[in-house]
């Protein structure tokens, strides 16, 4: 069976959350276990520090590690177990989420950032990353209708456009990993998108 590492990312608002659910049907349709997690997250412990991470005023070194210790669990408990097995892992935001919003909107060292994701990752990359791109405010409007901001969220556009601006560079970085989509265009049109890069991989 053929394992895949495919993560979603995207500012938040972007519309991520609302594709992926949808994308783990079409793969279970198609045979094989799909394992569905999300960053900060996926375990007992990493939804401990996701909630800390969230709410918790805390400077931006603090914030990269609580990141990486959960995904460092994450990939222990979670991640590399299903894998080896064969499964198909969809997981919401991973390391570029770090680049973008660590990095890119707080500012922190991306030179630090490289050296944690080597520590941590031991060389895994996702297999694929879809990158649900969309303007600041776009998505501040579809939050505002959404739900009660937390930490990052209530942060301003200024904050989102660098953040979107860090997603631009790892593109860049790695063009081969990424499937950009252009997420302001309404639902039916993103997901046809998503689908078209799955298929253009003969998944
Ligand atoms: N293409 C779209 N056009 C208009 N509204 C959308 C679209 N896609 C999603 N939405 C709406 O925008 C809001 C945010 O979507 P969603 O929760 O999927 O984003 P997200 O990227 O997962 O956000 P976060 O990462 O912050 O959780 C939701 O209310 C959702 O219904
Ligand atoms: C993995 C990761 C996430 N974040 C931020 C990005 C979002 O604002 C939240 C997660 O919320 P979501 O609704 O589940 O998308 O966490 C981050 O700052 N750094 C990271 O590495």
């Amino acid at each position: 069976m053929t394992r895949r590492f495919i993560t979603f990312e995207g500012i938040d608002g972007a519309g991520k959350s609302t594709h992926i659910e949808a994308l783990a049907e079409r793969l279970r349709q198609r045979g094989g276990e799909v394992v569905m997690t999300r960053e900060p997250g996926g375990t007992a412990l990493a939804e401990k520090l996701r909630e800390l991470v969230l709410h918790a005023p805390m400077d931006a070194l603090t914030e990269a590690l609580l990141v990486f210790a959960a995904r460092r669990d994450h990939l222990q408990q979670v991640i590399a177990p299903a894998l080896a097995r064969g499964a198909t892992v969809l997981c919401d935001r991973f390391t570029d989420a770090t680049f973008a919003y660590q990095g890119a909107g707080r500012g922190f060292d991306t030179g630090v950032l490289g050296a944690l994701e080597t520590w941590v990752q031991q060389g895994l990359q996702p297999d694929l990353t879809i990158w649900f791109d969309l303007p600041a405010e776009t998505a501040a409007e579809r939050r505002a209708a959404a739900r009660t901001p937390d930490r990052f969220e209530q942060l301003d556009t200024a904050f989102f456009n660098r953040v979107r601006s860090g997603y631009a560079t790892r593109f860049e970085q790695s063009p081969e990993r990424f499937a950009r989509i252009d997420a302001s265009l309404p639902r039916e049109q993103v997901w046809a998108q998503v689908v078209d890069h799955l298929e253009r991989r003969g998944w």
